[in-house]
C-alpha cells in the first residue's frame, strides 16, 4: 500500500466531509439573517433544517448502495456539487420556497459524502488502523461546525447572506474539484472497489445486508447514542442552556463547542479501544447510553436551575455520544462483506438521524401544547417547560438500548452457532487482569535478569 497516497486520499475525503458539515451547520448560524430576509415566522424556518434533515436520512440507504456500485470518489465529488449547487440558490433565494429548494440540494449532497468518505478508510489502509481513522473522520470532520460558527458567520454579518452563501458554494466547489482530482477508489493493483450489481441482485443485497444481525446492531448503537446530542446541537440545546437554565448567550456558545473539542479528544481513545475489544463495543455502546440517560435524570428531575457543573457534564456525556456512534460503523464493516459495506453503513446511518428528527419534532410540539394550554407561566420556553419537552428522550433512549440488546443477542446466538463464544464481562475482565499482571511480573523478571547480568 502506498502510505503518502493513501494519507492524501485520507486527507482529501476528511476535508469533503469537513466542508459537508459546514454546509450542513451554516444554516443554524443564520437564522436571524433568514428572518429578515425572508420574512419568516419560527416555523417556517425550523422547515429549512428538518427538510434537510429528512432528505439526508431518507437518501442514506440509496447512496449507501451508489457507494458499492460506483465507488467513494465520485460519490464525493458528487455530493460537494450538490451542496455547492444548493448554496448558490439559497444565496439568491429570496422566498422561504427557494431557500427550502436551495437546502434540499444541501441534504442531498451531504448525504453522499460520509458514507462514501468513511468506506475509502479500508480500501487504503490496513485493518488494524481502521477503527481509529474512521473515528478521526468522525471527529476532524465536526470542525466544519466551528468553520461556521466563526468565519462563516463574520463574512454573513460584515459582508451580507449571498456573500456568505456563494462563498460556502466556493467551498464546495473546491472539495469537488479536489475530490474529483485527487481521490482513487483503490490503490493501484488493489481489487476493484465496486461491483456492477444488476437491479435484482442490488435488491437482494439491501435485504441481506438488512438480515445481518450486525447491521442491525450497527444502527440500534447509532439510533441509541448519537440523538441526544444531534438533537442538542442542532436545535433545542441552545434555547433551553439560555431561556430554561438562565446561562448567557456567551457560556451556552462556548458549551455547544465543548462538542467538537471532546470528540477530538475521546474519539481516538475510543477507536484505539475499540480496535483492542473488538467483543465489547456493544457494552461500549450500551455503557454510554445508560450515561446519557443518567446525566439527563441528574439535569431534569430536581425542580429548579441545574447547576453549571452539571450542565458541562451533560454536554461531556452528550458529546462522548458522537465517538461512540461511530462503533455503529465498525459494526457495519465488520459484519458485512467488503461490497455490501455502503450499502450496510447507509441503513446504519438512518438510525441516529431518523431518532434525531422524531426528537426535535416531538420536543417542539410539546413545547407548543404546553405554551398553548398555558400550563406554566414564564412562556414558551420556560425551564418546566424544557423539563417536560425533554423527558420525551427517555422513551427515545429506552427504545434504543432495547434495540441494541435484541440485536445484540442475536448477533451472539448467530456467532454461537459458529461456534464463537463471548466470554460474560466479568470473565473476560478477569483475564484482562490476569495478563497484565502476568505481563508486568514478566517484565520486573527480565529487568532483575538484566540487572544480575550487568553485576
Ligand atoms: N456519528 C456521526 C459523526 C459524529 C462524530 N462525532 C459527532 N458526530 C455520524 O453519524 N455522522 C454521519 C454524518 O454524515 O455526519
Amino acid at each position: 500500500m502506498n502510505g503518502t497516497r493513501a494519507w492524501l486520499v485520507w486527507g482529501v475525503g476528511v476535508f469533503a466531509y469537513l466542508v459537508a458539515i459546514t454546509q450542513r451547520t451554516s444554516f443554524g448560524v443564520a437564522g436571524l439573517a433568514a428572518t429578515d430576509r425572508f420574512s419568516a415566522t419560527a416555523s417556517a424556518l425550523s422547515a429549512f433544517t428538518v427538510i434537510q434533515l429528512i432528505v439526508y436520512a431518507g437518501l442514506q440507504i440509496p447512496v449507501g448502495v451508489m457507494v458499492d456500485r460506483f465507488g467513494p470518489r465520485i460519490m464525493i465529488a458528487t455530493g460537494a456539487a450538490l451542496m455547492a449547487v444548493g448554496q448558490l440558490q439559497l444565496a439568491a433565494a429570496e422566498s422561504v420556497p427557494a431557500g427550502v429548494v436551495g437546502r434540499i440540494f444541501v441534504g442531498a449532497g451531504d448525504a453522499m459524502t460520509f458514507i462514501a468518505v468513511i468506506r475509502l478508510i479500508p480500501l487504503w489502509f490496513p485493518s488494524r488502523r481502521v477503527p481509529v481513522l474512521t473515528q478521526l473522520t468522525g471527529q476532524l470532520g465536526q470542525v466544519g461546525q466551528l468553520i461556521s460558527i466563526v468565519p462563516f458567520a463574520f463574512v454573513l454579518h460584515h459582508g451580507g447572506w449571498s456573500q456568505a452563501f456563494v462563498g460556502l458554494a466556493a467551498l464546495g466547489l473546491l472539495a469537488c474539484v479536489l475530490a474529483a482530482a485527487l481521490l482513487r477508489n483503490a490503490p493501484p493493483g488493489a481489487p476493484a472497489a465496486t461491483t456492477k450489481r444488476s437491479f435484482r441482485e442490488t435488491g437482494t443485497d439491501l435485504g441481506t445486508a438488512w438480515r445481518q444481525p450486525g447491521t442491525r446492531l450497527g444502527l440500534w448503537s447509532h439510533f441509541a447514542t448519537q440523538f441526544s446530542g444531534t438533537v442538542f446541537v442542532l436545535t433545542w440545546g441552545y434555547p433551553f442552556l439560555v431561556s430554561g437554565e438562565g446561562l448567557t448567550p456567551a457560556t451556552a456558545s462556548v458549551l455547544l463547542s465543548l462538542f467538537v473539542v471532546v470528540g477530538i479528544i475521546c474519539g481516538p481513545f475510543l477507536g484505539s479501544w475499540v480496535g483492542r475489544h473488538p467483543l465489547r463495543r456493544s457494552t461500549m455502546v450500551l455503557a454510554v447510553t445508560i450515561a446519557i440517560t443518567a446525566v439527563w435524570l441528574a439535569v431534569l428531575l430536581p425542580s429548579g436551575p441545574a447547576p453549571l457543573w452539571l450542565l458541562v457534564l451533560l454536554v461531556l456525556v452528550l458529546a462522548i455520544g458522537g465517538p461512540a456512534s461511530m462503533i455503529a460503523f465498525d459494526f457495519a464493516r465488520t459484519f458485512n462483506p467488503s461490497h455490501r459495506i455502503g450499502t450496510a453503513t447507509g441503513i446504519v446511518n438512518v438510525g441516529g438521524f431518523f431518532a434525531a428528527l422524531v426528537t426535535m419534532y416531538m420536543v417542539g410540539l410539546i413545547l407548543d401544547l404546553l405554551n398553548g394550554a398555558g400550563v406554566f407561566s414564564g412562556g414558551l420556553y420556560s425551564l418546566d417547560a424544557f423539563r417536560v419537552a425533554f423527558s420525551f428522550q427517555f422513551i427515545v433512549l429506552g427504545i434504543g438500548i432495547a434495540g441494541v440488546v435484541a440485536s445484540r443477542g442475536k448477533v451472539r446466538r448467530a456467532m454461537a452457532e459458529r461456534g464463537e463464544r463471548v466470554p460474560p464481562l466479568r470473565v473476560a475482565l478477569a483475564d484482562n487482569r490476569r495478563r497484565r499482571s502476568q505481563f508486568r511480573s514478566e517484565q520486573r523478571q527480565e529487568r532483575q535478569e538484566r540487572q544480575e547480568r550487568r553485576n
